[in-house]
């Protein structure tokens, strides 16, 4: 399929109302979408199903699901360094927002929680809130995909929840057959060329945390369990520690353990879990939705991966092929919703968190989505 048609496609599908996702991996020429064919919303609890997981930061809301069988599938491959033509660029306003008083307050309160000794991490966030000129989501695909290539980039539409797009670097996990593999990301600094980054003791303790819980949660679900060489990554106009950990999973553990046990990890929620969650929910004072929760292909089979413009592949064909999973966390990403955009970001908060630099990591990662908006 042509770049014109596939994205011509699309273009009526969302001018139907009609669920959607368009999205491109990590350093990948391959982009795919999924168009969903009626306007159901399906959920997903048990993680049998195969499709595509658009998840929420609070588990107790639905993970919705654009089942394999119910939508058309196809495929855009691309050149490596080929940029997609954008035919409109989106004007946005300054933000309507400016909340600094508030989420300084909340990262001071976060601050003294830690230093009771009630919890080791909390990731706090925010959001910040432009009008956009004119909503076109696939132009705004388009640039997206220009400028991050090594970020899993997407555009997610259901018209009974909403309209999401993205530039996340975070895997939350991949699955190839019973190989697991999951990162630790966490810490950051502004990405400044030539620059050989250094990390502060407070970054490197918050990325720990991030993979002490990985391996702790994953230990009795899994085998072999490799912790890689830690190393630094740059996300857009951002840097970040990063630990891949490789195992494999049990034949007696479903994806839906490996889940539950994961998501949210301390890079969004913090450590222990389920009081960093508690004091999140508390005190916040908005509800994340879908950021901090996580987004991708679930019990894929591989042929489906390699297949070329294919219409309404039929997975069922090729059982005997590998099962593929991957979650991306969803992160540096936004919510359109009448004219408006509503950008999410947060950070990692510790006991030497300083709360005025925390706000400015902020403002850092909202320009992951601004720089896209003209
Ligand atoms: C929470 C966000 O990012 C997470 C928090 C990080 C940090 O605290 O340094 C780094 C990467 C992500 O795991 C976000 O981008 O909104």
């Amino acid at each position: 399929m042509n770049r014109n048609s596939f994205f011509s496609v699309l273009e009526d599908h969302y001018h139907k109302k009609l669920p959607f996702v368009v999205y491109s991996r990590p350093i990948n020429t391959i982009i795919k979408c999924w168009l969903q064919q009626n306007d159901e919303l399906y959920t997903t609890d048990s993680y049998e199903e195969s499709g595509f997981v658009f998840a929420p930061f609070d588990s107790s809301m639905d993970s919705i699901l654009i089942p394999v069988e119910k939508s058309a599938h196809s495929i855009l491959n691309i050149k490596p360094n080929e940029q997609l033509q954008v035919r409109f660029s989106t004007k946005r306003s300054e933000p309507l927002n400016v909340e600094k008083e508030i989420h300084i307050n909340l990262l001071a309160k976060g601050i003294s929680e830690i230093k009771k000794g009630n919890l080791n991490k909390v990731v706090l966030s925010r959001f910040e809130k432009r009008n956009i000129e004119t909503v076109r989501p696939l132009e705004l695909f388009k640039q997206l995909y220009n400028t991050y290539k090594n970020a899993m980039v997407y555009c997610w539409y259901h018209p009974k929840v909403g309209l999401w797009l993205g530039a996340t670097p975070e895997l939350l996990f991949k699955v190839v057959g019973n190989h697991l593999t999951t990162i630790s990301l966490a810490g950051t600094q502004p990405y400044i060329k030539d620059e050989v980054p250094k990390w502060k003791a407070k970054e490197i303790e918050e990325q720990k945390i991030v993979t002490d819980f990985i391996v702790e949660q994953i230990k009795d679900y899994t085998s072999h369990i490799n912790i890689l060489d830690t190393e630094t990554v740059r996300a857009g106009n951002l840097i970040h520690i990063k630990t891949r950990i490789k195992s494999r999973i049990n034949s007696s553990s479903s994806l839906k353990n490996i889940i539950q046990n994961l998501h949210p990890t301390p890079a969004v929620c913090g450590n222990p879990k389920e009081a960093s969650k508690a004091f999140i929910l508390a005190n916040e004072n908005y509800n994340r939705e879908y950021y901090t929760g996580f987004l991708g292909e679930l019990n894929l089979k591989d042929t489906l991966n390699r297949n070329t413009n294919k219409q309404n592949v039929e997975n069922s064909a090729y059982s005997s092929v590998k099962t593929i999973s991957n979650f991306y966390v969803n992160l540096r990403c936004m919510q359109i919703k009448g004219g408006v955009a509503k950008i999410y970001v947060g950070g990692g908060i510790t006991k030497d968190s300083v709360p005025e630099n925390e706000w400015q990591e902020t403002v850092n990662k909202t320009k992951t989505i601004v720089n896209v908006l003209r």
